[in-house]
């Protein structure tokens, strides 16, 4: 390596971490480099632990802040200039200077009297570097500019995420996202939703499990049952407090569960959907029925799932004795045009991050008009119009949801969506599809937790 020379003061870089432009102290005093860092966490198993902490590069800008995450290598206490000791932990990263870059170890410190953002201890200055201690920045300059530029973006280094799948199922979804996820390098945890609890406060939102404060996310992954959504989305918004990036927002899965607010977000949109109608009293079921058109209709359940509570009335008289019936039960239900040309098929298009990344078509059991695989139904790969294709994304995008299963039929009139699914199933269509569909889930919040380039504040 060529000879570098640096004066007591030099512009350094840590691409590993995501920080292109940091000055660093010479002080030989020390034997490995400090960086000042702040939110340090531990996570990952403990045979192969990691840290997760925040830098903010630019003296005297707390409001840019990096987060960076780093394998410990290992646990030193460190006596600092001021000859206090501290337990820190130390990660192996790469400088970058003028070009040349080398290894180097890094304690992590928070210490509030640390003016510099980084210290380089004897183990960096390797014997290529002379030092001349009486002069500054002998290297070329670099630029705090990087931090507020989309370069920034590009540039940031594919780090180990730590990400919570909320959900109470262990589940082929559920655990094909903890392998993809550790596949990839990152730490999944699996979060069971009913057992967070949370003090709700302005100023400090915290999650709290089992007895302890859950840490500071990358990224949640909300799997709600629909038996537990109320409470769920509860805890995704105190998340989505902390500013932690929800796949699906609270809203959205709220909308999307609920059969009237959903078709009525739906029609907002100009979606196509079967002519839905409903009421709550019992004098209107003719008007009701009238709204829609004529036998056959379809009646269903509010809380149906799994095709349970969908009822195919052929005739006027049929689909009133239905009604009357559920009325009885003093169910929620609402009143569809029954989309005969669909012939018991269904297609689910899952959408991730705006795309269709897969889609299967779902043909109900013999003589079922219903397709769910729950009943019998079997799916195959199918290839979707552009037209279903946009009409799948408006749903999902409807619900600002970054992973949904949005159902259409096939009517005569252009595809019409049942249901947009917050928490779709990826077994089914995984399967049938042979298509990686959870990988794309994951390159969608490796994309977004990447750092966003801040704003420039006047005389900065
Ligand atoms: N208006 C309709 N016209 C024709 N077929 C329909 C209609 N509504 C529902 N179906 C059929 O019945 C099936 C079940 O309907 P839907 O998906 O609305 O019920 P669900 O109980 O909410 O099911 P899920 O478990 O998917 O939420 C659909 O997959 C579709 O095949």
């Amino acid at each position: 390596m060529e000879k570098l020379t640096f004066g007591w003061e030099e512009w350094v870089a840590l691409p590993d971490l995501g920080l292109p432009a940091i000055k660093a102290k010479v002080d030989t005093g020390a034997r490995t480099s400090a960086l000042h860092a702040h939110d340090i966490e531990v996570f990952g198993p403990a045979s192969k632990p990691k840290v997760r902490f925040n830098v903010h590069p630019i003296s005297g800008r707390e409001d840019i802040s990096i987060t960076c995450s780093a394998p410990i290598i290992d646990r030193r206490e460190v006596t600092s200039s001021n000859g206090e000791s501290e337990h820190r932990f130390v990660i192996a990263t790469t400088i970058e200077v003028n070009g040349q870059n080398w290894p180097i170890d890094v304690t992590l410190t928070n210490r509030a009297g640390m003016t510099s953002r980084m210290l380089l201890g004897r183990q960096a200055l390797t014997e290529h570097i002379n030092i001349s201690a009486t002069e500054r920045r002998l290297q070329p300059d670099l630029n705090y500019d990087v931090y507020h530029t989309a370069s920034l973006r590009h540039t940031a280094p594919q780090r180990a995420l730590r990400i919570a799948v909320l959900s109470r199922e262990d589940n082929y979804s559920t655990r094909r996202l903890v392998e993809v996820g550790e596949a990839r390098g990152h730490v999944v945890e699996v979060i069971d939703t009913t057992r967070c609890y949370m003090a709700i406060n302005q100023l400090a939102p915290e999650v709290h499990y089992d007895g302890k404060r859950l840490p500071r996310y990358d990224a949640v992954i909300p799997r709600i049952g629909a038996s537990i959504t109320p409470y769920g989305t509860a805890v995704i918004r105190q998340f989505e407090t902390i500013g932690t990036y929800c796949v699906n927002g609270s809203a959205g899965i709220t909308a999307s569960r609920d059969k009237l607010h959903a078709h009525q977000v739906l029609a907002a949109k100009k979606i196509g959907m079967p002519t839905t109608a409903f009421a709550a009293s019992p004098k209107d079921t003719s008007n009701l029925m009238a709204l829609v058109g004529t036998a056959p209709l379809i009646v269903k359940l509010l809380e149906s799932t799994q095709g349970k509570g969908v009822v195919l009335a052929e005739t006027k008289k049929a689909a009133e004795s239905v009604i009357d019936a559920f009325r009885g039960l003093r169910a929620n239900f609402l009143v569809q045009d029954f989309v005969k040309e669909a012939a018991g098929e269904d297609i689910r298009c899952l959408v991730v991050a705006g795309k269709v990344v897969a889609s299967m078509k779902r043909t109900g059991a013999d003589g079922d008009f219903r397709s769910n695989l729950h009943r019998g139904g079997s799916a195959k790969v199918v290839r979707i119009s552009k037209e279903e294709r946009d009409t799948a994304v408006r749903a999902a995008r409807a619900f600002s949801l970054g992973i949904a299963g949005v159902d259409l039929l096939r009517s005569e009139t252009g595809p019409k969506v049942l249901e947009v699914n917050s928490s779709p199933g990826f077994e089914g269509i995984e399967k049938a599809t042979s298509k990686d569909i959870v990988g794309k889930v994951y390159d969608e919040i490796e994309a977004r937790v990447k750092p966003q380039p801040a704003r420039r504040r006047k005389g900065v």
